[in-house]
């Protein structure tokens, strides 16, 4: 059984395929953190800007197999979008904690690519197309390649230092949302800065929070 929070087309938002027509599927639950503010504090990760709890999002649910699950991603990819690869964004929550082969098959069957946004901690099933892997404080990686680290930044516990030798092919710094305006002016300041004066690493605005499509 899959459990999704919320399902929607949209645009990707971040990192190097920002502005690329995507499917997200975001399933419910992760492993650093319980979703309750209650827990925020002392959770393994403390800064996350999602509610991935239970199934009553937008197209959410319970899906039984993959088939099910794909056939409902699918639906969501517009017809008059039908000339280009359609390309699905497995988010969360944590989605290696669901996502599993039979559901990557089955997309791949149906003509997607398929993407991952994981915190890193879990191994991937095979066949994922693009994985972005965004690592959160001390909690140990447990995939150290792959298509782009998007790190969260700052992180006391988690500086891009500690990243920047690992077999990714882009690096990208994101500053870290707080969800008030000055935090977040001084965060983007100091990505920028930190970027120019490592220029291995770009910079990844949130631009759905900007532009405001979701
Ligand atoms: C909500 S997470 C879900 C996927 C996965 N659990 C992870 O952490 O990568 C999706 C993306 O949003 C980023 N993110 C979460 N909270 C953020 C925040 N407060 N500011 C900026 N990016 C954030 C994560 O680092 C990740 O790249
Ligand atoms: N548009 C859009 N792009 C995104 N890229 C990563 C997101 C996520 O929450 O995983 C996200 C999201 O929530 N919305
Ligand atoms: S690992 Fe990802 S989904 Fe889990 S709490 Fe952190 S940012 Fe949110
Ligand atoms: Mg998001």
């Amino acid at each position: 059984m899959y459990h999704v929070k919320e399902a929607f087309y949209t645009l990707q938002g971040e990192g190097a395929q920002a502005g690329r027509a995507s499917v997200f599927c975001r399933f419910t639950g992760c492993n650093l953190w319980s979703g309750r503010e209650v827990d925020r504090a002392l959770a393994k990760c403390t800064f996350c800007d999602t509610d991935f709890i239970g199934t009553d999002g937008i197209n959410g649910g319970r899906f039984a197999s993959a088939a099910e699950l794909a056939a409902h991603l699918q639906a969501l990819w517009p017809t008059s979008a039908r000339n280009a690869t359609p390309y699905v964004v497995f988010t969360g929550g944590e989605p290696l904690l669901q996502l599993d082969k039979a559901l990557i098959d089955t997309l791949h069957d149906a003509g997607f690519e398929v993407a991952v946004e994981t915190n890193g901690t879990l191994l991937p099933p095979p066949g994922i197309d693009w994985l972005c892997v965004s690592p959160k404080g001390r909690n140990t990686l447990a995939i150290t390649q792959g298509d782009e680290l998007k790190l969260v930044y700052p992180q006391t516990d988690a500086p891009p230092e500690q990243f920047s030798e690992l077999a990714f092919t882009h690096f990208f710094l994101q500053p870290m949302d707080v969800g008030f305006l000055a935090q977040q002016t001084d965060n983007v300041a100091s990505t920028t800065a930190y970027c120019m004066a490592n220029p291995q690493w770009r910079l990844s605005l949130q631009t759905h929070k900007i532009a405001g499509f979701d």
